[in-house]
């Protein structure tokens, strides 16, 4: 079953607690939190502090998208507030695989992001170790992006790469709407994060059950 990650990025910040049951009610399965740092990519938005809040109010998984620099200094703290899957990026993580397992030590699940102009293939030598792969359909910082469609090829090239013995989940971020959702889940997507499209929509229930079918 594919699960929906509505990105809080697009909520209304000061309706959030309603914004959240919405979803909930409505059937999300995880709750998508992207994490900038106005230096990885040219936009700031939420800190630990925010994951803590949101573990208070939500039983979803928490999967907390990191798009800054440095990422091991701040795992332990977002691991301790709550997440449930650190996502940290290839591009940001020199040393990714000891950063994949700091991640994992905090006995939470562990994802590993790509731009949209790095290769699938970069990612061969940690498969092994992740339980999610992030790829990104627009470039990381903002919502509301057009979706590029080169993302369908990724899906299916790292789909044909995944290790037959292990689970690991494929997700896609950025532009995901109700008319690209059923290619990208053909390709092999198993996770679908979707900001605008959901909390744009008039009825954000309609738009769940849209990417749902
Ligand atoms: O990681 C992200 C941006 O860097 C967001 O998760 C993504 O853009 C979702 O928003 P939308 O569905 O509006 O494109
Ligand atoms: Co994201």
């Amino acid at each position: 079953m594919v699960k929906i990650a509505p990105s809080l990025l697009a909520a209304n910040i000061l309706e959030l607690k309603s914004e959240i049951q919405i979803i909930e009610d409505a059937g999300a399965h995880w709750l998508h939190i992207d994490v900038m740092d106005g230096h990885f990519v040219p936009n700031i938005t939420f800190g630990p502090d925010y994951v803590k809040a949101i573990n208070n109010l939500s039983n979803l998984t928490l999967d907390v998208h990191l798009m800054i620099e440095n990422p091991e200094l701040y795992i332990p703290k977002f691991a301790e507030n709550g997440a449930d899957i650190i996502t940290v990026h290839y591009e940001s993580a020199i040393h990714l695989h000891r950063v994949v397992q700091m991640i994992k030590s905090y006995d939470i699940k562990a994802g590993v992001a790509i731009n949209p102009a790095t290769n699938v293939e970069n990612l061969r030598y940690i498969l092994n170790e992740v339980d999610m792969i992030l790829i990104m359909s627009v470039n990381p910082g903002f919502g509301g992006q057009k979706f590029i469609k080169e993302a369908v090829e990724k899906i299916k090239h790292l789909k044909s790469m995944l290790p037959s013995e292990k689970d690991v989940e494929i997700q896609i971020d950025g532009g995901v709407n109700g008319e690209n959702a059923s290619e990208l889940i053909s390709a092999g997507a198993t996770s679908l994060v979707a900001g605008s499209y959901i909390f744009k929509s008039i009825d954000k229930r309609k738009a769940i059950e849209s990417l749902m079918n």
